[in-house]
C-alpha cells in the first residue's frame, strides 16, 4: 500500500527533516509513527498526502509513484485518502453534515447519495444525533470525530492522521484509537502520528519510531509491550 524507498526530505530554509527512510506497509496495516518533537512525522504524512515532496527517493502509493503524479493529478490521488489533523480544521459556520458532506461535493457526488454517504459516516462516529449541529457547539472530541467522519466519508483505502488526539484526555483519546482501529477492522489502512506513548502502547499495533528524521525503529504489533 505505502512503500518509502531511500526518502529524504530537507525544506528549503532548515536541515534534513528525514533521511533516508525505507519501509513498506501492507494494506489493511494500522501503524503509528512516533518520535520526539521535530523528529519528522508529519512531513512523513505530508509526503503520503502530496502536501511536500522528498528531496530524494521514491514515495509509492496504491502501487503509483507519487513522483508522477503532478499538480493535476493531485485530486485524484487525494481522494484514495482521508486526513485527520490535530486541529481538526472543521468550518465553524456550517453545521457538521455539511463539514462531513464536504469532500464529496468536491468529488461531483450527486446529492442523495451524498445524505446518504454523510449518514453513514456520522453514525460510524456516533454523531447522527448532530447532523444540523454546527460544530462549534460540541465537545473537543465530537469535533474531533466529525473530522474523522469527514476523512472517511468518501471510503478512503488509506487513512492518515496528525496527532488526533493532541487536545483531548486520556479516555477521549483511547476512544478515538479505538475508531480508528474499527476503520481498520474493515479494511482501511491506517497511518498515525503521535508522540502519545502510552496510548500506543495500549493498542498494540506496529509502531515506525523516528529520530531525527531517520528511521531507528520498527516494531511488529507483537513486539509492543
Ligand atoms: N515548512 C517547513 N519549513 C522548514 N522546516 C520545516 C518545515 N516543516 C517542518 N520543518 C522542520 O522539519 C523537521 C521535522 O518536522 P515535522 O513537523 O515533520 O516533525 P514532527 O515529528 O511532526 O514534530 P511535532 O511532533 O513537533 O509535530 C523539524 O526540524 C521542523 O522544524
Amino acid at each position: 500500500m505505502i512503500r518509502f524507498d531511500q526518502v529524504s526530505k530537507r525544506y528549503a530554509a532548515g536541515q534534513e527533516a528525514l533521511s533516508q527512510l525505507s519501509f513498506h506497509i501492507a494494506p489493511g496495516e494500522m501503524v503509528f509513527v512516533t518520535g520526539h518533537s521535530g523528529a519528522g512525522k508529519s512531513t512523513l504524512l505530508k509526503l503520503l498526502a502530496l502536501i511536500e515532496r522528498p528531496t530524494r527517493g521514491t514515495v509509492t502509493l496504491d502501487g503509483q509513484n507519487l513522483g508522477t503524479v503532478g499538480v493535476r493529478g493531485i485530486p485524484r490521488l487525494r481522494r484514495k485518502l482521508g486526513m485527520v489533523f490535530q486541529d481538526h480544521r472543521l468550518l465553524l459556520d456550517r453545521s457538521v453534515f455539511a463539514n462531513v458532506e464536504l469532500p464529496l461535493v468536491i468529488a461531483g457526488v450527486p446529492p442523495e447519495e451524498r445524505a446518504r454517504r454523510v449518514r453513514a459516516a456520522l453514525d460510524k462516529v456516533g454523531l447522527l444525533a448532530y447532523e444540523k449541529q454546527p460544530p462549534a457547539l460540541l465537545s473537543t472530541g465530537e469535533q474531533q470525530r466529525v473530522g474523522i467522519a469527514r476523512a472517511i466519508v468518501a471510503k478512503p483505502a488509506l487513512l492518515i492522521a496528525d496527532e488526533p488526539t493532541g487536545n483531548l484526555d486520556p479516555q477521549l483519546s483511547l476512544e478515538i484509537m479505538q475508531l480508528f482501529a474499527d476503520f481498520q477492522q474493515v479494511g482501511t489502512t491506517v497511518v498515525i502520528a503521535s508522540h502519545d506513548l502510552m496510548l500506543i502502547k495500549r493498542m498494540k499495533k506496529r509502531v515506525i519510531v523516528l529520530d531525527h528524521g531517520r528511521l531507528i525503529a520498527d516494531l511488529a504489533a507483537e513486539e509492543v509491550a
